[in-house]
């Protein structure tokens, strides 16, 4: 024999209605069935909404009976006719009359006690069943109803009423005996020995099932419910969530009471004292293969992960009491527990420290005035002699349980959680694990709910690993580099298990976003107004708002006010890829903010293209320095820019017309003359000074400027451009004369001993700053241990693709380290 429960939503209309009872029809073949049926979805909640309004005088009360009434009376005229609708209209309407008289009651007294509640919400199951019963007969199958009253004894503890185990076996028994009969049971309800209605718990029909299951011996209990399975987390919350095939009883048991809604929490018992698997099954997809709950040593070994599932009840609020007074003071504990249960106050969560200072509790957020008021009243006393603070009350929490059998004995588990939510800037509040080892449960701020989950989910069920990356600047290298995500990204989630989405990006004027990625090829007609974001402080705001596990801030910007975000971002512990020199080589008090925030953060700050854009220069200095080695000098061409230019003067270009087309090929700063004063160049020497360990400044860079002295006033970009050609004949002349004397002229620059410096220089043809092609950047280091050979390091320093490049390898290195 089975049991068959089906809970509210899959009885939400007569097509539903019919549905199961294919699916009832299907089985019976196979065995023998108990059907278990909870309220049509929705009910229990609209007929304690009637009786609320009826206790507080509102005879709206009225108006939701009438439409409880229609609702069933049209799902039963929908699906029978005749003679057997006339029946089943006539049970239906002296149930609703009932209903009525009952919530008339309630009116007139302007009072509702659990007891009556419980009768009030007892009509949804005994009207969904009594259609369900009928549509079974009237398909021709010999479904009788059997009111769970009958059945079910409980003690006449409201709303959460205890089983009688001893009586409800006997009655059942009895009354189920009969093997020619579908008995169609009423979920939830069951009755006390006096009689009066009981209820077992919202979603109680699952408890219903596996009692009943436990008394008849059933060989399955099968939860028809709307989703494919108990799955590793909320899908709602948790994208790639999975459907596991298989759990225990026990990580059924503590995932279910950590929030899981799938299962009533107490309906594992009974099934697992009577060792009868439960079987989850979705309603509107039959076919798939749910999951199973039995015990432990059915699992396949191969599959078996440390963790099994997560789960999160997003209210909660935390009751701290605390006190030097509560050290070495037998008794603390126990007047608080009971003084809670007196009050049935359901403690969710316990959390103590072994200095005894103080103990706290996670309750539900609606008993928190009650919590505060009953425990302040029980440790008056010690208040008032100012032994243990008045207790304290933390709100818009969340907690979260990781649940698994194999975390027991597995060490690391818990290191790899908080190591997890460390990365993402996770502030753990409370944590809690009992000696059984199988559930960690922490409770974090409810803005943190989704990223937590989210972000453990990746960490413990190697589903996709995702990065969120939001971009700041939609100029040429962020252009590029949406190019090159968009190229590569099936490849990296295919071959590398990682999924690069960007989530945002922003210019001064337009945001775009989307959680799961922004189209990469429609980007720009995702963009609208920035509304409330203004600036980068909106920008930041938003991504704080958005709060996406695994986010990544890319800067391709040129913008000083963003570059001075740095600190904060690493603060939130967001990590950041940057093209943007403006920070590491901005001033002094703000590189040392980036320097301290990053070593105080669990984030990344990598800005490898601030130096010959793609090119290994920044990394290969680390590499140096970290390995012990001394560097004695750093010389070479570190503009691309600039080496574009003397490169095409020596093949007789004209000075004006290779700036343009060094802007054109991307080469250039957003305003070239950033490149043609030699900031550029000065700010890339700054950044290697800084990194040898020097204090420099911006202007400690010696630094020879190419911008005509009448060029040097207030104007913009174009006109820049036309008035440059009057240096166009100076240059050609320079590189003749200095061609007859075997020589050319560069732009290069040092350091050496502190003191960085750059400038045109007249180096021999032979000479390699003059072999360099293109944008080609050269930067040679000696050292102690490079020193007859110095390590060189050459390619095209500038331009939009390999620029892009170098940002994409510094997101990837950081997804590396995210997850
Ligand atoms: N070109 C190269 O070879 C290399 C460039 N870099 C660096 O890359 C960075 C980007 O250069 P590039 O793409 O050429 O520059 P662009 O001028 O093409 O693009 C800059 C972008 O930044 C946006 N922006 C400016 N301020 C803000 C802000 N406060 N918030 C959001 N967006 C902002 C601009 O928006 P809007 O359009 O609205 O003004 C624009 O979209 C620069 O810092 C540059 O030094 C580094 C290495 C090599
Ligand atoms: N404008 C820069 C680009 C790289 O930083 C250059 O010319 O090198």
């Amino acid at each position: 024999m089975k049991i068959f429960k089906f809970g509210g939503t899959s009885l939400g209309s007569a097509d539903r209605i019919r549905n199961v009872s294919g699916i009832i029809s299907r089985a019976l073949a196979d065995d023998r069935l108990v059907i278990v049926i909870s309220a049509m979805h929705g009910v229990t909640d609209r007929l304690l909404e009637a009786a609320r309004r009826a206790c507080g005088g509102d005879s709206g009360y009225v108006a939701v009976h009438e439409e409880l009434a229609e609702r069933h009376l049209s799902v039963a005229a929908d699906l029978l006719e005749g003679q057997a609708l006339e029946e089943l209209s006539g049970i239906l309407r002296r149930e609703l009359e009932e209903l009525h008289d009952v919530l008339h009651g309630i009116f007139l007294l302007r009072e509702l006690s659990f007891k009556s509640s419980a009768l009030v919400q007892s009509f949804g199951e005994r009207m969904s069943a009594r259609i369900v019963a009928a549509w079974l007969r009237q398909a021709g199958l010999p479904a009788v109803y059997v009111d769970g009253r009958e059945l079910i004894v409980t003690d006449a503890s409201y709303p959460d009423a205890r089983l009688d185990e001893p009586a409800t076996r006997e009655r059942v028994a009895l009354r189920l005996a009969r093997e020619t009969e579908l008995a169609v049971v009423t979920g939830y309800i069951a009755a006390a020995a006096d009689g009066t209605v009981t209820t077992l718990g919202r979603g109680g029909s699952d408890y219903t099932a596996s009692i009943l299951g436990a008394a008849l011996g059933a060989r399955e209990i099968w939860i028809w419910t709307d989703v494919d399975g108990f799955f590793s987390a909320d899908p709602k919350r948790v994208t790639d969530a999975r459907v596991l095939p298989y759990i225990s009883y026990a990580e059924a048991m503590e995932l279910s009471h950590a929030g899981a809604k799938i299962l009533h929490p107490l309906a594992v018992q009974p099934a697992m004292k009577a060792s009868i698997p439960l079987i989850i099954k979705n309603s509107f997809n039959p076919g798939a293969a749910g999951t199973r709950i039995e015990r432990d040593e059915h699992r396949d070994e191969a599959v078996v992960l440390p963790v099994t599932g997560l789960t999160s009840i997003n209210t909660v609020v935390l009751l701290n009491l605390s006190g030097s007074g509560m050290v070495g003071v037998p008794g603390i504990a126990s007047r608080l527990f009971t003084r809670l249960a007196r009050h049935r106050i359901n403690v969710i969560f316990i959390s103590q420290a072994s200095s005894e200072q103080s103990i706290s509790l996670a309750i539900n957020p609606a008993q928190a005035a009650e919590a505060k008021l009953v425990l302040d009243d029980e440790f008056s006393a010690e208040i008032t002699a100012r032994q243990i603070d008045p207790l304290a009350v933390r709100r818009d929490l969340a907690m979260i349980a990781v649940v698994g059998n194999n975390m027991s004995g597995h060490p690391g588990v818990s290191a790899q959680l908080f190591e997890t939510l460390g990365k993402n800037g996770i502030n753990v509040i409370a944590v809690a694990q009992g000696v059984n080892e199988m559930n960690i449960s922490f409770v974090v701020e409810s803005h943190d709910e989704d990223k937590a989950l989210n972000c453990i989910h990746e960490s413990f069920f190697l589903s996709r690993r995702r990065v969120h990356v939001f971009i700041a600047g939609t100029g040429t290298i962020a252009k590029s580099l949406i190019g090159q995500i968009s190229a590569h990204r099936k490849k990296l989630q295919e071959e590398n298990g990682l999924d690069v989405v960007v989530a945002a990006m922003a210019n001064t004027r337009s945001i775009a976003f989307n959680p799961s990625g922004i189209d990469l090829e429609g980007w720009q007609d995702a963009l609208e107004p920035r509304g409330d974001y203004q600036g980068i402080d909106g920008y930041l705001r938003f991504i704080m708002e958005k709060n996406l596990h695994n986010t990544i801030f890319v800067d391709c910007t040129a913008s000083a006010d963003v570059a001075a975000k740095y600190p904060e971002l690493l603060r939130s512990d967001i990590s950041v890829a940057t093209a943007n020199k403006l920070g590491m080589a901005g001033p002094w008090p703000l590189y040392r903010a980036i320097r301290d925030a990053r070593r105080l953060s669990n984030a990344r700050f990598l800005y490898e293209t601030n130096v010959g854009a793609g090119l290994p220069i920044i990394n290969t200095l680390g590499d140096l320095k970290n390995s012990g080695d001394r560097i004695r000098s750093i010389e070479g061409v570190l503009s691309g820019t600039l080496s574009f230019i003397f490169n095409e003067l020596r093949k007789g270009g004209r000075f004006s017309e290779i700036v343009r087309s060094a802007r054109q090929a991307g080469y250039t700063e957003p305003d070239p003359r950033d490149d043609l004063s030699g900031a550029d160049f000065a700010r890339k020497f700054l950044i290697l000074g800084r990194e040898l360990g020097f204090e420099l400044e911006y202007d400690d860079v010696e630094c020879e400027s190419l911008v005509p002295e009448e060029l040097r006033g207030e104007m913009d970009v174009d006109t820049f451009l036309e008035r440059l050609s009057c240096v166009d004949d100076g240059y050609s002349d320079a590189i003749e004369d200095a061609g007859r004397e075997g020589m050319t002229i560069s732009f290069a620059g040092e350091i050496r001993d502190g003191k960085a410096s750059i400038g045109v220089k007249r180096v021999p043809l032979e000479s390699p700053l003059a072999g360099l092609s293109g944008s080609e950047n050269m930067v040679v280091f000696t050292t102690d241990r490079y020193l007859q050979t110095p390590l060189v390091v050459k390619g095209p320093g500038a331009g939009g693709e390999v620029t892009a490049g170098g940002v994409f390898a510094d997101i990837l290195r950081i997804a590396g380290y995210l997850v």
